[in-house]
């Protein structure tokens, strides 16, 4: 058999067609491509040193060993890649153990301590002022990326230190006073959340000498910020609603074009969608935020998709970077759902939990403000310590409640969904969702106001035949945050998306926070007697029998006197109450 026969066998229904490239042909012997170095150079390990240094891998292909520099130089390369690959992967480890994932180009490394930010030294000693050791997971990750001055999405826990996380890279920006007016602008949903960030940023930013604003007064912030002020105010934080008012002003009374970066706090609020809706609100503001220098900075504990569609559309260069499953509640809290059965259930088992002892602070939810009210009536005469905070107080009120409760003057806090996100009430034990949540997201700030910056809390959430919209999502929750949940509520039908929205817009219609009222309880038991009397009257038939209905009805009537006392009684108490609260307004 000579070769042709040799080659034909071989190549027995193999197609050949014509190379229709001809100029791509084989590589020479030691291809340019790393690729292929990398391989063989692979395969030259396997070699005793100095052994027979050609090999041939394909035909035509062979592996040529470089002398000299040439060698050096790709040794070094290979190294250097592989110090590269290392690191990396170290990176991606530390990343791992402390839940952050990144998404994004050229994503800056994770900071491991306060010593690795870079930033002056001033900045990490009022850190340490502050009683902060270590940085939090989306500390470590955010400052470092937005001090590259990248701009960013970031979702981290409830209490997870997100304030800090903004703040320390805007001081470290900003550097010092100047007569520019505002360079940083922070949007936050509520103005005591506002008033909270000021007061961190005051602490982060002491010996800098900054100018921090909030708007709490309307009238006097129509004069201070306009045109012909001395623009000595560096940082601004405030709710959109309050920056609007001042944008809409012919002229406007504020400027915002020397704003270089824009926080959006609690941004998935900010961009809900709604009647009384931010997110025109913050069309507005995003276009007086006309410095083509701009940077913008999203943080939330929640996410969704909306925010995060529109940060891919309108931020250059976004790093996204959640710490933690999306959307989970802080593993710190020990979450309960408790089956009350009705509304008047609700208050048994609150005053049970009372009975067996609760220990302040504790914060209570309702739906809304004339049912914090409500609870509020009932409460105070049990010998709590208590008060109720809604957007019908006035600010000075709210000011105060907060303070008060803050300082332990106040043991119980009813409050509405107004206190739900970001508001910092350091050792909150207790959050107790006396009305179901509207939203799942709503229950993971709500009870988000316990177990902050690594302490341990609680959330008791009430729940009565009619809460059942949202029941599962919540009991996922849940279970994901590693608390008991019974098996049924898991598998629980999935509602569906009209009924979650309209639940999301408006609150259920519910029975009024009141304490049944000693007529409407006795009045069961007056039908039962008419029934025994009418009975023995009917079985007897006699004079007698008539002597004891007019006993028995002289008895009712006597009851139905001292019932209508005492419903009078009740409304007193109720006009008591009023008047008190007036007084304390
Ligand atoms: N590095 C840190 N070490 C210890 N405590 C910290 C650290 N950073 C912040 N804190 C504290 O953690 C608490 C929660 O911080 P912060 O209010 O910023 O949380 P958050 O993530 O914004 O929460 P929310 O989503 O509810 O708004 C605050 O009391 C703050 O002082």
């Amino acid at each position: 058999m000579d070769a042709y026969d040799v080659f034909k066998k071989l190549t027995k229904g193999a197609i050949f067609r014509k190379n229709k490239n001809p100029k791509q042909t084989l590589k020479p012997a030691v291809s340019e491509d790393n690729n292929i170095s990398v391989k063989t150079s692979k395969v030259s390990k396997f070699l005793n040193n100095g052994e027979t240094s050609q090999i041939t891998l394909l035909s035509g292909m062979s592996h040529e060993p470089k002398t000299g520099k040439k060698r050096k130089l790709l040794d070094e390369n290979e190294i250097q890649k592989k110090k590269r690959l290392l690191e990396q992967e170290e990176i991606n480890h530390y990343r791992n153990i402390n839940n952050i994932s990144v998404v994004g180009r050229h994503v800056p490394n994770p900071a491991r301590a306060f010593r690795d930010f870079n930033i002056d030294e001033d900045i990490k000693q009022n850190l340490i002022k502050c009683g902060y050791t270590e940085p939090t997971p989306i500390q470590k990750q955010a400052v470092p990326i937005m001090l590259q001055g990248r701009q960013m999405l970031a979702c981290a826990p409830t209490g997870s230190g997100k304030t800090a996380a903004f703040l320390v890279p805007i001081i470290q920006e900003l550097k010092g006073p100047q007569k520019q007016g505002f360079r940083a602008l922070i949007l936050c949903p509520t103005r005591e959340l506002a008033n909270q960030s000021q007061r961190e940023c005051m602490k982060l930013s002491e010996g800098r000498g900054f100018r921090i604003h909030t708007i709490s007064k309307i009238k006097k912030a129509l004069t201070q910020y306009g045109p012909k002020s001395s623009k000595k105010y560096d940082i601004l934080i405030t709710t959109p609603n309050r920056l609007c008012y001042l944008l809409k002003q012919d002229p406007p009374a504020i400027q915002l074009s020397n704003v270089e970066w824009l926080i959006i706090d609690e941004a998935d609020k900010l961009f809900e969608d709604g009647t009384r809706s931010f997110r025109d609100q913050m069309k507005e503001i995003l276009v007086a935020c006309d410095n083509s220098n701009k940077k913008i900075a999203m943080f939330s504990a929640t996410y969704t998709p909306i925010v995060a569609k529109w940060c891919v559309h309108n931020m250059k260069g976004l790093v996204r970077v959640t710490v933690g499953q999306k959307n989970a509640a802080a593993d710190t809290i020990d979450q309960e759902l408790l089956f009350v059965g009705t509304e008047q259930g609700k208050l048994l088992a609150f005053r049970d939990l009372v009975r067996l002892g609760l220990s302040p602070p504790v914060l209570v939810f309702v739906q809304s403000k004339e049912r914090a009210q409500q609870l509020f009536n009932e409460l105070i005469y049990d010998g709590i310590n208590v008060d109720a905070i809604h957007a019908d107080r006035t600010q000075t009120q709210r000011d105060n409640t907060v303070r008060s409760f803050r300082e332990g003057r106040i043991w119980v806090l009813i409050c509405t969904e107004l206190m739900a996100r970001g508001v910092d009430f350091k050792g909150v034990n207790l959050v107790i969702n006396y009305d179901f949540p509207p939203t799942a997201i709503s229950y993971v700030h709500r009870i988000g106001r316990a177990g902050r910056a690594g302490r341990k809390g609680k959330a008791i959430t009430f729940f009565t035949t009619e809460d059942t919209v949202n029941l599962r999502s919540i009991a996922h929750i849940l279970k994901e945050s590693g608390c008991d949940v019974p098996e049924y509520m898991l598998k629980l039908k999935k509602n569906r998306k009209s009924e979650v929205k309209k639940m999301a817009k408006s609150a259920p219609k519910r029975d009024e926070i009141i304490t049944i009222p000693l007529y409407d309880r006795i009045k069961g038991g007056k039908k039962k007697k008419f029934m025994e009397i009418s009975k023995r009257m009917k079985s007897k038939n006699t004079k007698d029998s008539t002597d004891v209905k007019k006993k028995q009805g002289k008895k009712v009537s006597d009851q139905k006197k001292k019932i209508n006392f005492k419903t009078k009684e009740t409304k007193k108490k109720t006009i008591k109450v009023k008047k008190k609260l007036s007084n304390k307004q």
